[in-house]
Formats: structure tokens, C-alpha cells, sequence
């Protein structure tokens, strides 16, 4: 019996990335999944997930104390243990569960498998495990989306020395949206997109988001998404949207959260 199966013509449609964070995750609906029918009718589809919320409430169970330095997670080999438990394994079934459910195949695939996310530390003495992508190889997601599958990416990294490295899932997005050539790229989170004085943008650019940074409006884990925001826009990635999981998700929902375009490519400091 022969089980080699020839590699099906990918339909030419335009690649959507929708990084899924940890703080929505629990209470992400059915009806939410399902709009993700909808989203493929347009885009073939990429998740990719974060899951700090579920890392750490296992770390609290086992005792193990967590800290964060510069707003990522000091990996130590045994909190890596974990967060290899927790993303590769709770939160990537979790998703590819309710994906299925809706009639929609998805799959798991770990950062760090198949040269995906290529990474060096980040830096050693104050982070541990913790990756930084120097390169991507987005082989492996473009063949599952041959076949028809969603791919459910666990933000992992593999050094060049084959260890594996956490990394933060806003920048494990940024970095295959731009890898796959993304025309979209939506993080969804658990506000309804960037608040200034209890008012959600509607728009804004990355000379915006600079000066929004350094007055103090957006902090914590609003920053690694904006960053990576910018970073990832280009010819190809005109628009990142950063939405509500509270709503279910479809391709109108550029109304409902803060669109990010570039008037020219710059890098926030
Ligand atoms: N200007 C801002 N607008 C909205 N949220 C902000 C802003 N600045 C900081 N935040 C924070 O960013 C959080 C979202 O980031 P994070 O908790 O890391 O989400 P996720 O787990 O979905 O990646 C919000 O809950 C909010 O506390
Ligand atoms: C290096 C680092 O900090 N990695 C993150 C990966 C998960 C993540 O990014 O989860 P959210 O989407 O909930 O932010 C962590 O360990 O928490």
C-alpha cells in the first residue's frame, strides 16, 4: 500500500494570520469559531496562540514561582516543561477542538517543529528559554493549508543547538504574518482594540502608536502587539486590526476594533 498522496493546487486566496491571546481563550463562544467558516470563504486562515493566563495558573498548581522581566515570562528549564505542557498541549486542543467542532480541520503545530520559527535567546541571563525569531520557514504552514487544514501554531522557537525556546505569541504572529506574506494579521484580546481615555481607536499609524508608548496609553501586553504590529506592515500587510474575542469573528470586524496602517514602514523604539 502506498500512502504518499500528491500535493493538492493551493486555491489562490490571500492569507489571514489571527494570533487567539490567553487572555480571551477561556471564554472564546462557538459562535466566535464558527465565523472562522466565513473568514476562509476569503483568506486562508493561520492561528496562532498565546496562552499566559493557563501557563500560569499551572505554575501557581505546581508551586513553581513564575516571574516576568521586561514584560516576558524567565523560562527556566522546569517552567519551560510547563509552558511546553500548557501551549503544546491543553491550549492547542483546546483550539483545534472547537475548530473541529464547527466542521473546520485544524491542526496543531509547535514553533519550534518543522524549521518553523527559527530563533537564538533572547537573552540568556535574565530570560533563560526565551526566544527571539531570527528566521521563519513557513513551509509546513502553507502545505497544511494546501490540504485544507488550519494550522493552530503553539509560539515555540528552536535554536540552533535544537533547544526549544518560549516565545511571546504576539511576536510569534507578526513574525509568520510577514513570513507567509499575510495581507492581514488580527490579534484578538480581551479589549475591544486600542483605549484612550476609555475610547477605542478606530484607526491609527505607527508614528501614533510611538508617541502612545512613550506617554504611558498603551502598556503592558498591549505593547508587544503594537510592536509587532508595526514591524510586520508592508507592501504585502497594510492593515492589522486588533479586536474584541468577545464577538464573533468576521471580516467586518475592522469596524468593531482599532485598524493599524502604515503611512511608511517605521520601527517603534
Ligand atoms: N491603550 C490600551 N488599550 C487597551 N488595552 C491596553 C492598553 N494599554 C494596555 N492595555 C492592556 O493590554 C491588555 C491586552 O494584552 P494581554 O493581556 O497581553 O492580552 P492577550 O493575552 O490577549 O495577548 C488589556 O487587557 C489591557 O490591560
Ligand atoms: C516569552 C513569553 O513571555 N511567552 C509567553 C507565551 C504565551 C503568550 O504569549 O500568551 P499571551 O497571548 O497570553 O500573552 C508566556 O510564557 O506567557
Amino acid at each position: 500500500m502506498t500512502m504518499s498522496k500528491s500535493m493538492p493546487a493551493t486555491e489562490h486566496k490571500p492569507t489571514i494570520v489571527v494570533k487567539l491571546g490567553g487572555s480571551m481563550l477561556d471564554q472564546l463562544t462557538d459562535s466566535f469559531y464558527a465565523s472562522f467558516k466565513e473568514l476562509q470563504e476569503h483568506y486562508h486562515c493561520i492561528i496562532v496562540h498565546g496562552g499566559g493566563p493557563a501557563i500560569t495558573r499551572l505554575l501557581d498548581k505546581l508551586k513553581i514561582e513564575g516571574e516576568f522581566y521586561n514584560g516576558l515570562r524567565r523560562t527556566t528549564e522546569q517552567t519551560l516543561e510547563v509552558v511546553e505542557m500548557v501551549l503544546g498541549g491543553t491550549v492547542s486542543s483546546q483550539i483545534t477542538g472547537a475548530l473541529t467542532k464547527q466542521g473546520i480541520p485544524a491542526i496543531g503545530v509547535k514553533g519550534s517543529e518543522a524549521s518553523l520559527l527559527q530563533a537564538t535567546y533572547m537573552d540568556r541571563e535574565n530570560l533563560d528559554f526565551v526566544g527571539k525569531v531570527e528566521r521563519v520557514d513557513p513551509t509546513i504552514l502553507q502545505q497544511l493549508l494546501a490540504y485544507g487544514y488550519v494550522p493552530v501554531v503553539a509560539p515555540f522557537g528552536k535554536t540552533a543547538d535544537q533547544q526549544t525556546v518560549n516565545i511571546n505569541g504576539d511576536v510569534a504572529a507578526g513574525a509568520i504574518a510577514q513570513a507567509v506574506g499575510a495581507e492581514k494579521l488580527l490579534f484578538v484580546t480581551d479589549v475591544p482594540g486600542i483605549l484612550v481615555e476609555d475610547h477605542v481607536l478606530g484607526h491609527t499609524t505607527p508614528d501614533d502608536i510611538g508617541v502612545m508608548i512613550e506617554e504611558g496609553t498603551i502598556y503592558g501586553g498591549m505593547i508587544p502587539k503594537v510592536q509587532s504590529a508595526v514591524d510586520a506592515l508592508s507592501d504585502h500587510l497594510q492593515e492589522v486590526l486588533i479586536v474584541s474575542g468577545e464577538r464573533p469573528l468576521i471580516e467586518g470586524s475592522t469596524l468593531t476594533g482599532t485598524s493599524i496602517k502604515a503611512k511608511r514602514k517605521e520601527k517603534v523604539e
